[in-house]
């Protein structure tokens, strides 16, 4: 049985990855053996079989052991950790959630259900290194992608709204601190049908506002009744490098571009941090390399794997099946607001929301561990 290393198994990623292992048996076809950066020596969780003591996480000759080792510890723990595991002659399996990988000739960003040919193209040639996506990109293309596989995409534009999650769990605590004292400030104005709205108003943007550097120290602004309109690092180009990874890891999941010797599809737009807990919504803009109609787009779409689900271009149906709270816990990608744009026919609106802890980070890396296993 293969021994597995689970390296950030207690954080926030990695809890919800623990729970898909457990829900889908993968225990079961395991030896799990679980590490640990703050608690060496203590108890390892249930679903330790005879590794029942949690190990060093920056002892590579107990990392060495491992035929795979699943990481969600972070970008800083694989820059330590990764290259001086390699230089000692490891010749496991490495699975990923951070970035710091991602972009590496000898690394796949892993999403099975869009890219499974280039993940195969790898691992017959040896690959070793697996690493998730960046959430909006894998949760974006669990929706579309099969726009990308049909080959009609002349370039897409996304408008990003992404959950608190994305930051980490300070930052969601964050945010619904934010939320108390708003609601706090104006409490008994919201109490009184006969108050004026404007005077509560008034008063929120000034608890907006008078919010201390402990109450921001991770967003760095407001973000409860407010929105942050730059994620990740500044290029110092005018692109924040949440941006960049839309073009670049779009197209490297898919096999295209820069090192593939294809053009790559042009991917840009913005991304905006809102006030939604762990669901990242985007719009999206389509430029189609021909007019296809629309039921033809919303059939192939819906085709595409087991998770995506059109959502019909009403309102009802919309507000019922196109919101982060309708999609947040499920492993359901919704696609909705498809229609053809003023602009022509070739043009193509979309509105998709993914469970950014679900597929955009555990769930692709747990299915990484399942091809391996049964290879
Ligand atoms: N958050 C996200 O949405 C996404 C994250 N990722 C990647 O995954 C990495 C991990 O992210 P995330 O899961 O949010 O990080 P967390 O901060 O939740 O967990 C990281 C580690 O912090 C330690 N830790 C310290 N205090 C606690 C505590 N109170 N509860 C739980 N763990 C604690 C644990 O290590 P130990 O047990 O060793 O003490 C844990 O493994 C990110 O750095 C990023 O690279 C990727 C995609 C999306
Ligand atoms: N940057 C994402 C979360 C994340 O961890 O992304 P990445 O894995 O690309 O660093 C967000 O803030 O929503």
């Amino acid at each position: 049985m293969a021994l597995v290393g689970l390296v950030g198994w207690r954080g926030m990623v990695g809890s919800v990855l623990m729970d898909r292992m457990q829900a889908e048996g993968d225990f079961a076809l395991i030896e799990p053996v679980f590490f640990s950066t703050s608690a060496v020596g203590g108890k390892a969780p249930a679903q330790a079989k005879n590794e029942t003591t949690l190990k060093d996480a920056f002892d590579i000759d107990a990392l060495k052991r491992c035929d795979i080792v699943i990481t969600c510890q972070g970008g800083d723990y694989t820059t330590e950790v990764f290259p001086k595991l390699r230089a000692a002659g490891w010749n496991g399996h490495w699975i990923d959630a951070a970035s710091s990988l991602r972009m590496t000739d000898d690394a796949v960003i892993v999403l099975d259900p869009v890219n499974m040919p280039v993940i195969k193209n790898a691992l017959a040639k040896g690959g070793r290194n697996w690493i998730g996506g960046n959430c909006t990109v894998s949760c974006m293309l669990m929706g579309v992608g099969a726009l990308y596989k049909a080959g009609l995409v002349e370039w897409m534009s996304t408008q990003t709204y992404q959950a608190a999650s994305g930051g980490g769990a300070q930052h969601m605590r964050e945010l619904l601190t934010q939320y108390g004292r708003l609601n706090a400030s104006v409490r008994s104005l919201l109490d009184d049908p006969k108050s004026a709205i404007l005077e509560i108003d008034r008063l929120v943007a000034e608890t907006q506002r008078g919010l201390s550097a402990e109450e921001t120290k991770n967003f760095g602004v407001p973000l409860g009744g407010s929105l942050i309109p730059w994620i990740d690092k500044d290029l110092g180009n005018g692109v924040s490098k949440e941006e960049w990874k839309g073009m670049a890891e779009t197209n490297k999941i898919l096999g295209q571009g820069e090192g593939f010797g294809t053009p790559a599809v042009p991917v840009d737009g913005f991304c905006v941090r809102v006030g939604a807990m762990r669901c990242h919504s985007q719009a999206l803009t389509f430029k189609l390399k021909k007019d296809v109609p629309l039921a033809d787009i919303e059939a192939m779409i819906a085709a595409d794997n087991a998770w995506v689900k059109v959502v019909p271009n009403n309102r009802e149906a919309t507000l019922r099946d196109l919101t982060p709270v309708a999609v947040t816990g499920t492993m359901t990608i919704p696609v909705g607001r498809l229609r053809k744009l003023a602009m022509g026919p070739e043009y193509l609106g979309a509105f998709t929301i993914g469970d950014q802890l679900l597929w955009g980070a555990a769930e692709p890396l747990r299915r990484m561990l399942r091809i391996l296993l049964d290879k």
